[in-house]
């Protein structure tokens, strides 16, 4: 093109500088990121076929109708299932595959809880009946747990599921307004069948909320069934966004199921009308709650790294300011202000990665040893999972927007990739649990532990971690010593759980570089992220650490000092630590953020292709423009 200079030809690495700088072996720190050289092989591999089938193109998402939008996500998810049957593809690579589409839709809710209830709460004859149906997608899945009155409130849900004797039946109903089913993804327009979470009443006696099986539509012409009324709760926030998914409304209207389609693993319903709870805990039957908020965490880690990356990359691209002698401008990413919220980003990225595997391990291990009957574990899995979840669901939602201010005007373009998926990613802080009142279960865990251990709330934590483990304990100790009740002290006890989750997530990382790291640099690497990660918390609560008298004002001056230092040894890595997440260009859909960082050739050309742009001259300036301006120059009163 004409007067193109170097820096815009298309073709070249405009960030070969930075990617010469760095000091470690990323193709090690890739399989690091990934978890193994299997999980590595798998995520590159598919998300490689992603982006080069045009099938799963998204760059036209925002400029779509609600409509147009929805059946273009059933056409992908269509599309998708066959590329998996076709290629023949395994569990796991279907997974990944589902993950790299990334558009919300109801797939997610089918695969991440429709199956896994069954699995989780179903018996083995129900196992036996329904998997094999919803593995082929011969039938599809919601799970419709929330109303139109209670989400939080589980024990507070309306619909009723009343046995009748005389039919073998559950008469499946909606009594109220507020005890319509609202939320559930898939359930709008696609799901055939819903687990949906009822009050049991057997005899005239209610016995909590169960999980049943039941037919929303038919499976002949997906016409909603006897007794069904469902549709699509409406437009969410943002455009394009999650509104690929059909969030649903639900009423019953007396419908009726077979008594063998309640979820009776945890407790059962005889022919005879007689109630029997396991002798397991009644909370199994949140099963499927606990064990999404553990996924929840490793797509933090995901959607983190995804903004951190757009904004690492952009910060080494864009120049402003700083020129000498006619020379270029001053990368942003070497100003300090810029470095000290980008770079506890990065370091958060690879700590929720961490912590995610952990919490994966954790999950694994309360499952087994559920088969057991073990329940010893069950409590710190549900606290675990439910803090972890909501300490870095928040964290990630804030770090996205942090991202886009990051990149300062063009973070807000579309054509970024921010807007979208901070709009996509935000809800992950309130579904799966509001994360105040997770955070809230977490406290009221410590609460328990504290008045059963007494003051120490646990010393199996690695040494670096004393001043967070002695910050945990100060915050319980100040209002657990008081004597005022849980409610009036909850906004305390909220802070206590979040310092206890912090507490988790440094130690864990910690732990992780205990292990064998290959790869030059890695591990050396990997220790500089964990210390910005705990001092960077340590900074920003240092009114906590002083308080606790753990540290003085001294050591938080000397952290100040050191988070510095650590800024500066991150920086010559910073793209390469990005370069790690192995992202396409497609996975990531912003400019901004593109392997190749040739940003501006590429803002400018998408501008371009904008529906807004394919007139000159705008549709309504003849009817509202021309007027204004031709209308005739009045003797101003003005
Ligand atoms: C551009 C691309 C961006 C990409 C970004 C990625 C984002 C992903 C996008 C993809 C799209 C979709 C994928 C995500 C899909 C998510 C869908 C979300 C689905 C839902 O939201 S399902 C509904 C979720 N609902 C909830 O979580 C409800 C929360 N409420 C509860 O869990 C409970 O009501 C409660 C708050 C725990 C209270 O329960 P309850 O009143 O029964 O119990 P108590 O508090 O009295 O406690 C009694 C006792 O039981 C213990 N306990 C409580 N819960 C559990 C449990 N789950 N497990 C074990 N034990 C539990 C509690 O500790 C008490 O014990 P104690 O008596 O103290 O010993
Ligand atoms: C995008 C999206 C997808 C969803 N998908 C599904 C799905 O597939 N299936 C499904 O069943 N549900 C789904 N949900 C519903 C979701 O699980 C609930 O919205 C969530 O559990 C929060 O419950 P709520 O809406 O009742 O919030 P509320 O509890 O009404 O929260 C409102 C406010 O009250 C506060 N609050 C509530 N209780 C307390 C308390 N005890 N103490 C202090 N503060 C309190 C909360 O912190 C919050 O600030 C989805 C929601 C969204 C946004």
């Amino acid at each position: 093109m004409e007067g193109v200079g170097e820096e815009e030809m298309e073709g070249v690495d405009h960030l070969a500088h930075e990617r010469n700088k760095s000091e470690f072996d990323v193709d090690a720190m890739k399989i690091v990121w990934a978890g193994s050289p299997h999980a590595f092989d798998v995520s590159d591999r598919i998300s490689k076929l992603v982006a080069s089938d045009p099938g799963f193109r998204k760059d036209n998402r925002s400029t779509l109708s609600r409509k147009e939008l929805f059946k273009n996500t059933l056409r992908k998810a269509a599309y998708a299932w066959k590329t998996i049957v076709d290629l023949r593809l395994s569990e796991e690579e279907a997974a990944k595959l589902r993950f790299y589409v990334d558009e919300p839709a109801f797939t997610d809710l089918h695969w991440g809880m429709f199956i896994p209830a069954i699995k989780g709460q179903g018996t083995e004859e129900q196992q036996q009946k329904w998997l094999p149906l919803a593995y082929k997608m011969q039938i599809i899945g919601c799970y419709a747990q929330t109303e139109l009155g209670h989400g939080s409130n589980v024990q507070g849900l309306e619909t009723t599921a009343t046995f009748d004797s005389q039919t073998d039946e559950f008469i499946i109903h909606s009594p109220t307004l507020t005890s319509s089913k609202w939320w559930p993804g898939g359930l709008g327009k696609v799901a055939t069948h819903a687990i949906a979470y009822a009050r049991l009443i057997v005899g005239g006696r209610e016995h909590g909320v169960h999980g049943f099986i039941v037919q929303l539509r038919s499976l002949e012409d997906h016409s909603p069934l006897l007794g069904i009324t469902v549709g699509d709760i409406g437009m969410k926030f943002g455009n394009g966004a999650y509104n690929t998914m059909d969030n649903g409304v639900l009423q019953f209207d007396h419908v009726r199921i077979p008594r063998n389609q309640m979820l009776m693993r945890v407790s059962q319903v005889t022919c005879e009308g007689k109630y029997k709870q396991s002798d397991v805990p009644r909370q199994l039957v949140y099963g499927t709650m606990v064990y999404v908020r553990q996924t929840i965490v490793a797509d933090a880690s995901c959607a983190l790294s995804r903004a951190v990356c757009i904004a690492t990359r952009y910060s080494a691209v864009r120049r402003q300011f700083g020129s000498q002698n006619g020379g270029p401008e001053t990368q942003v990413i070497d100003y300090k202000t810029q470095q000290s919220r980008l770079f506890p980003l990065l370091a958060s990225a690879y700590a929720f990665r961490f912590i995610g595997e952990w919490l994966k391990w954790l999950y694994a291990d309360v499952t087994q040893r559920l088969q057991a009957n073990d329940f010893s574990t069950l409590p710190e899995a549900h606290a675990c999972t439910a803090g972890l979840k909501s300490l870095t669901t928040t964290a990630t939602a804030d770090g996205i927007e942090e991202c886009r201010k990051l990149c300062g005007g063009h973070g807000y373009l579309c054509s970024s990739g921010l807007p979208e998926l901070f709009a996509v990613y935000v809800p992950a802080c309130t579904y799966e649990g509001d994360n105040t009142v997770l955070l809230l279960q977490v406290a009221r865990f410590l609460m328990k532990t504290v008045s059963q251990l007494g003051s120490r709330l646990s010393s199996k934590k690695p040494v670096g971690t004393i001043a967070y483990m002695t910050r945990v304990e100060h915050l319980m100790q100040c209002r657990c010593g008081v004597q005022r009740g849980f409610a009036e002290l909850s906004a305390d006890l909220v802070e206590a759980a979040v310092a206890h989750c912090q507490l988790i997530v440094v130690s864990k990382f910690i732990e992780k570089l205990q292990q064998e790291i290959p790869g030059k640099g890695v591990k050396q690497q990997l220790e500089v992220l964990c210390n910005i990660y705990a001092l960077f918390l340590l900074h920003k609560h240092q009114g906590d650490f002083l308080s606790t008298g753990c540290i003085t004002p001294k050591h938080a001056a000397l952290a100040n000092d050191e988070l510095r230092s650590l800024y500066s040894q991150v920086r010559p890595n910073a793209i390469a630590l990005v370069d790690a997440f192995n992202y396409t260009d497609h996975y990531l859909g912003s400019i901004l953020g593109c392997y190749d960082g040739n940003v501006y050739p590429k803002l400018y050309e998408a501008a371009w292709k904008d529906p807004l742009n394919e007139s000159v001259v705008p549709d309504g300036y003849h009817l509202y423009i021309r007027p204004l301006l031709k209308q005739e120059i009045r003797t101003a009163r003005l």
